[in-house]
Parts: structure tokens; C-alpha cells; sequence
């Protein structure tokens, strides 16, 4: 239930109460290995571009991304390796990741929370940072609107909980300054569908 290991990394509490919990673990990956996984993926994903309707105006997503289930035999090197390592941080039965790729200051993503039909009730979202240091800014939805801007470091592990959804946006907003590229493996508890929900074939022997 979204738990994490004492080993290694020191975590911070970034908040913790009934709103939710947030909570940032640097170093979670060293950094000679956080640098070669981004190069590894950098080069090495096919990185696709999006389009999202904005005030009834089709525009570009501005960053690209990439998904994949976590159970595919064909997953690419360093995600299982990356897996391993928020696995032992973190005490969730992922099966998703979705990637993102924020190729310079201009790209972003918008104040959102996590659909929460993309998630399994009770467990957190690990977000591994790879690359450039973005800012990240998670937002209280209602007044007291709670602001944290927090910097998301090569190697480090951001986990928000289930309920933090509910109470607060997160963003990665644009920058001024030129930056060089940042990659993040948001992985997800996802809910697989229900076979055991289609009625089971009639018994022969009690037909
Ligand atoms: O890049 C990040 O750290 C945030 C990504 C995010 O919020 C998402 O994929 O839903
Ligand atoms: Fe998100």
C-alpha cells in the first residue's frame, strides 16, 4: 500500500494528512546509472508526438511520450532495470509506465491530477526522473491552495499517493531558462480488466 523502504535514499515528507501524501526520494538511482538510462531511452524509444484539443483548437502535446505495460516480454532495456529499482523502494504491484520526454524548457505538462480511473484505489504514482532537473509545482485544488514547487533530480523517485489525486494538481511548468532534456517513468498501478466479471460457461454436469 504504497510503502516505501528506510534503505538508501533519505525520503522527505512533502506532506502527509488526510489530503494526501507526497512524498520525494533523491538518489534513488545513482547518477552515473541515471545517465546512461536517459541516454538509453533518449536514443533507443520511439517517442511519439500528440495532439489534445485546447479551447476547441487542436494543438500539439508539448512533449512526447511513450507507454508501455509492464508484463510486455518485449520491454525495453533499462525499463525492467528501472522497475527493479522503484520496486525497491516502493511496495506496489506496478504494470504500467508511462514516459515522458520534455525535450527543452519550452515543453511542460499542464496542472493535472492522474485520472483516477488509471488507477488502482490505494496505491501511489512513482514518477523517476532522468535527465534535467525540472520544477515541478503540486497545487491544492481548494483554497488554502497549498503551493509546493519542488525540484525533480536526476535519479530521484516522486511518489504521490492515491488521495493526493483527489486534492491537488501537478504540473511541470515552461521555463525561461534554456534546459537541456528531461525524461520521467511514471509508473502506475493500472486496473487490468475484469475477465472473472463475464459469467462462467454452464456446468455440464448440473445442466
Ligand atoms: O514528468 C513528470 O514528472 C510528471 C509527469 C506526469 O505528471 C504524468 O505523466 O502524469
Ligand atoms: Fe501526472
Amino acid at each position: 500500500m504504497g510503502s516505501f523502504s528506510l534503505f538508501g535514499a533519505t525520503p522527505q515528507v512533502l506532506f502527509d494528512d488526510a489530503s494526501g501524501r507526497v512524498t520525494y526520494l533523491p538518489d534513488v538511482v545513482p547518477a552515473a546509472t541515471a545517465q546512461a538510462w536517459f541516454e538509453q531511452l533518449f536514443e533507443g524509444i520511439a517517442w511519439r508526438g500528440g495532439r489534445r484539443m485546447m479551447y476547441e483548437r487542436e494543438v500539439d502535446v508539448p512533449r512526447l511520450r511513450a507507454h508501455f505495460d509492464l508484463d510486455d516480454p518485449a520491454l525495453p532495456a533499462p525499463l525492467p532495470e528501472a522497475l527493479g529499482a522503484v520496486r525497491a523502494m516502493v511496495d506496489a504491484p506496478f504494470t504500467s509506465v508511462g514516459l515522458n520526454l520534455y525535450r527543452d524548457e519550452h515543453d511542460s505538462v499542464a496542472p493535472h491530477n492522474d485520472k483516477l480511473e488509471d488507477l488502482v484505489r490505494g496505491h501511489p504514482i512513482a514518477l523517476l526522473s532522468l535527465g534535467a532537473t525540472r520544477e515541478m509545482v503540486i497545487r491544492a485544488k481548494r483554497p488554502p491552495r497549498r503551493v509546493l514547487h519542488l525540484d525533480l533530480a536526476a535519479g530521484s523517485l516522486l511518489l504521490m499517493d492515491y488521495a493526493s489525486q483527489f486534492h491537488y494538481d501537478h504540473g511541470i511548468p515552461k521555463q525561461r531558462a534554456p534546459m537541456g532534456p528531461r525524461i520521467s517513468l511514471a509508473f502506475r498501478v493500472r486496473p487490468t480488466l475484469r475477465m472473472d466479471e463475464t459469467p462462467p460457461p454452464a456446468d455440464p454436469g448440473t445442466a
